[in-house]
């Protein structure tokens, strides 16, 4: 039996934007035509977004009877959406009703009092356990109002800070966009406060889906500073990272192109540039920026320690900036929060924007920091010479250490790509040496089956092993991290020795790129990205928000509140996770462990 179609005629782009959707939706299909209905199928084609229209088709399915309808819901712009998804056997507890998500007003001026604004949203969608069968997936979340998720927040994060929270008296001026010539009207759709981005996208037919939200960056239609009274620095933190002169550059050109902004300061040589008398705090100029973005490094210099926050906050008081961009990694996150909270408490009016580097990749809950996929790029070159080596020598073994000295995420990465690695081993896993199931042992039977093997140790992988690892867990870095005993030095040592004791020749072959893979420009997806997340930094903090992170979530640029992002702390490889399992797919090592 064919299945009958309803086509959305009268949703036009305009009544989207007007928020007609719902009523456009209405006046196409009513309730009362669905119960009517004896086909055991409807499908419905909206012409333009579906995620609305699915929210109105699950009222109507609701309201009718008997309320099992399955229907299919396609969407004809987007070729991922024409993919019908039916809806099955949706039970919802009564009454079921759709309010368009807005933040309260209480949430908004009780900010400061951490009220969280972290929201969830809820599928209060079941499906019956003999409808198995009928293999039709449930679809539709339902957004319950903001009051009601606050209820359920578990992690008591609070929402993206505004200056409103602290001050009674903020600016609100139009923004200059919206008078903007033509020329000047880049990145002029403005993305309204209740615009969020789902963290949690993954969810399992039969359980009750909740996710996490996150503010949406955007230009906003008011703005908290006039362009006149902005005073903005930017600063670079931490190990250097692939493309941080874009991030500087794009954060000059945001601020000067799309809002007109004049003063804008180069913080040199990290926080210590803030207040250190040898330094200096350089104006930034588009001769300054000028083809930046074709170079590695940090062109105003990075460093690590010197972080001393009442120093810096005197220095931000006494140059009269109101805007401060801090480039760096979870450390240099942590001293912005400082930073943030201690301007706060001083009455200071300022915007402190975080944006997160580290080619470690181990910053909480954004997708990926800007310059890992380079560093990627580059680790995997080296796993590739060391490839060719293992491969051209008589029993050839290729050794590269790459950096990540508490996570493994690069060297996880980098044989995922490079697809030569048979032995993987990150700061995560726990791998005997010796043994009949250790390591040693099996680069031997690698040797027998192959005659070569190629092994990618990560700069925290091992530690145990190493006899000075209890000692050198003292020494630390200007900014207190532990330095790591060269792990590949001693691994390639233990190889060779082992081997030769056993009176077997092998070639070892030791890569290590080392700052190499951190030093290069960024390749084009990380400038992009970079580009992206300047702008996102420039437009939050123009709009007032302040104390917050950039970044990406599922591809989305969200802003994140810093306490969020450092209560998380550093995060690590997940061994339990489908990207690790890929990673044992395809080198298929076994646990190298003797019990
Ligand atoms: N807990 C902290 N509180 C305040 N400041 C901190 C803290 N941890 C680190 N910093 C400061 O942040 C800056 C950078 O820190 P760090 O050297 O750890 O690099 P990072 O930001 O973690 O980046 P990377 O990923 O490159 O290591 C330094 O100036 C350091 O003093
Ligand atoms: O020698 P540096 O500058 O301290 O940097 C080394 C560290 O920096 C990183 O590249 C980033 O934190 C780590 O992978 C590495 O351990």
């Amino acid at each position: 039996m064919a299945i009958p179609s309803y086509n959305c005629r009268n949703c036009s782009k305009a009544d989207l934007l007007n928020s007609g959707t719902d009523q456009s939706f209405r006046s196409c299909i009513e309730p009362r035509s669905l119960q009517h209905l004896d086909s055991p199928e409807v499908r419905l084609v909206n012409k333009n977004r579906p995620s609305s229209s699915h929210t109105v088709l699950l009222e109507i399915i609701l309201q009718t009877k008997p309320p099992r309808i399955p229907l299919q819901v396609a969407n004809r712009r987007n070729p991922v959406d024409t993919m019908p998804v039916p809806l099955v056997d949706l039970i919802a507890p009564p009454p079921l009703r759709h309010r368009p998500m807005s933040v309260a007003p209480h949430v908004l001026a009780n900010a400061s009092k951490a009220v969280p604004l972290c929201l969830f949203m809820s599928l209060p969608a079941r499906v019956p356990a003999n409808s198995a069968t009928d293999q039709l997936h449930p679809y539709t979340r339902i957004l319950y109002p903001r009051e009601e998720l606050t209820k359920n927040c578990e992690t008591g994060q609070i929402g993206v800070p505004h200056l409103r929270h602290y001050f009674e008296h903020t600016g609100r001026f139009p923004s200059p966009l919206l008078t903007a010539t033509e020329t000047h009207s880049l990145g002029r759709s403005f993305v309204p406060d209740e615009e969020t981005v789902l963290v949690d996208i993954v969810a399992r037919w039969g359980d009750p889906s909740v996710s996490r939200e996150y503010m949406r960056s955007g230009p906003r239609e008011f703005v908290a500073f006039h362009p006149q009274s902005v005073k903005a620095a930017i600063v670079t933190c931490g190990g250097l990272c692939p493309g941080i002169n874009t991030v500087v550059r794009e954060i000059y050109l945001a601020l000067k192109n799309i809002y007109g902004i004049r003063e804008i300061y180069g913080v040199q040589m990290g926080y210590r540039g803030f207040y250190a008398p040898d330094l200096n705090t350089v104006p930034l100029s588009d001769e300054f920026v000028k083809g930046i973005q074709h170079r590695g490094g940090s062109i105003l210099g990075s460093t690590r320690g010197g972080f001393e926050l009442s120093l810096i906050v005197d220095s931000i008081a006494s140059r009269g900036l109101n805007q401060v961009y801090i480039i760096g990694g979870d450390g240099t996150q942590r001293g912005a929060y400082k930073i943030f909270e201690e301007c706060m408490r001083r009455r200071l009016m300022v915007s402190v924007v975080g944006i997160p580097k580290t080619i470690d990749n181990d910053i909480a809950i954004i997708d990926h920091s800007f310059g890992f996929v380079t560093a990627v790029q580059e680790a995997q070159r080296a796993i590739r010479a060391a490839y060719v080596e293992a491969t051209s020598g008589f029993n050839g073994i290729g050794l590269v250490r790459l950096m990540g000295r508490n996570s493994g995420n690069i060297s996880m990465l980098a044989t995922l790509a490079a697809g030569d690695v048979d032995v993987c081993l990150i700061p995560e896993i726990d791998f005997d040496l010796d043994g009949p199931h250790g390591l040693l042992i099996h680069l031997e039977n690698l040797l027998k089956q192959k005659g070569y093997c190629v092994v990618v140790v990560a700069e925290g992988a091992g530690l145990k092993h190493i006899q000075k690892a209890q000692e050198s867990e003292h020494e630390v870095d200007a900014s207190g991290n532990v330095r790591m005993p060269n792990v590949g030095l001693w691994l390639a040592e233990k190889i060779n020795s082992w081997f030769s004791s056993r009176g077997k020749e092998v070639n070892l072959k030791y890569i290590d790129p080392s700052y190499e893979i951190r030093s290069v420009p960024a390749v084009a997806t990380d400038n992009i990205m970079c580009t992206l997340l300047a702008q996102s930094a420039v437009h939050g903090a123009m709009a007032g928000f302040t104390g917050f992170t950039c970044g990406t979530v599922n591809t989305h640029h969200v802003m994140i509140p810093m306490k969020e992002i450092i209560s998380k702390g550093r995060t690590r490889v997940d061994l339990s996770s489908r990207m690790w399992h890929r990673v044992l797919a395809s080198t298929l090592q076994p646990p190298l462990k003797n019990k």
